[in-house]
């Protein structure tokens, strides 16, 4: 099944427009995860367990993984995902880009190596940077006006007459997209800029990190990326569920389900 028509699916079976993020951070691991040779992979399966019932889509951030020689064990729990969870989509988080013939080997460590349905991918350097993971029939996530701050820094720079950004979500929209597989990256933190992506865009699917640890407002978010069907989105949080303060009595794969439970229905008030 495409990566279209897989969230659809999850977005359906899990009643969810979450999309939980896998960001690994060995300092904040639970004590019993540091310093063993698995213990990435042993955290992250156990996250995915505790919320697979409740998110549209787990998105592991390469870096967390790249910085300490762990793909192996990224490789490890997305053949686990697959495997145990197949009607679950599976982002990549690389947001590569490159020269074509670089961008092909970067398509295949998304799509093969990891397996993943969808990666996301840089558009600053054009149309033939991002046609190599066109070729494949998975999902492409563009970034377009991302959370951070710096973000404004180009993509709101005005060109012809509007922001950068609005230029990306025009040129994916009319021409990336002919396949259907393309979808945008924009922050909860800036829902103005949701509101104009979503109508530039039609029924786009929408990444939107930003939520939870960067502090946007759901209720913003939801109203401004919304399509009629009450979908559109994946609206990513991964700190505050990863590392969610357990409660008495809860463990750390309780206390991330709470939070992505608690998440999950603060999104769905506003469908
Ligand atoms: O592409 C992304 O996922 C992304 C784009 C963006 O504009 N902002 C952003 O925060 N992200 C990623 O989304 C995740 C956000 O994590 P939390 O802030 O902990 O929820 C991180 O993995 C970021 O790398």
């Amino acid at each position: 099944m495409n990566f279209i028509n897989k969230l659809n699916a999850a977005w359906a079976a899990n009643d969810s427009l979450l999309c939980v993020g896998l960001d690994p951070d060995m300092e904040r691991l639970p004590a019993q995860f540091r310093g063993t040779p698995d213990g990435i992979y042993r955290f992250c399966t156990a996250i995915i367990d505790a919320t697979a019932d409740l998110a549209c889509a787990f998105k592991p951030q390469i870096a967390y993984f790249a910085a300490l020689g762990a793909e192996g064990q990224l490789e490890r729990i997305s053949a686990y995902l697959r495997d145990k969870y197949p009607h679950i989509p599976l982002i990549l988080d690389s947001k590569r880009g490159d020269i074509g013939a670089t961008a092909k080997q970067y398509a295949r460590e998304a799509y093969d190596r990891y397996g993943a349905d969808a990666v996301t991918v840089s558009p600053y350097m054009g149309s033939d940077s991002v046609e190599p993971y066109m070729e494949w029939n998975r999902g492409v996530i563009v970034l377009c006006r991302t959370s951070n701050p710096g973000g404004s820094d180009l993509q709101f720079l005005e060109v012809d007459g509007k922001p950068l950004y609005q230029h990306v979500a025009q040129l994916v929209a009319d021409k990336w997209n002919s396949n259907g597989q393309c979808a945008l990256v924009v922050g909860a933190t800036f829902p103005e800029e949701i509101h104009a992506v979503r109508a530039i865009v039609g029924d786009m699917p929408l990444l939107i990190p930003g939520i939870g640890a960067q502090g946007g407002d759901i209720e913003a978010t939801v109203r401004a990326g919304r399509t009629d069907a009450g979908t559109g989105m994946m609206i990513n949080s991964s700190r505050a569920i990863l590392y969610a303060a357990p409660r008495a009595g809860e463990d750390f794969a309780a206390a991330a389900r709470r939070v992505a439970e608690e998440t999950r229905l603060v999104i769905n008030a506003h469908r």
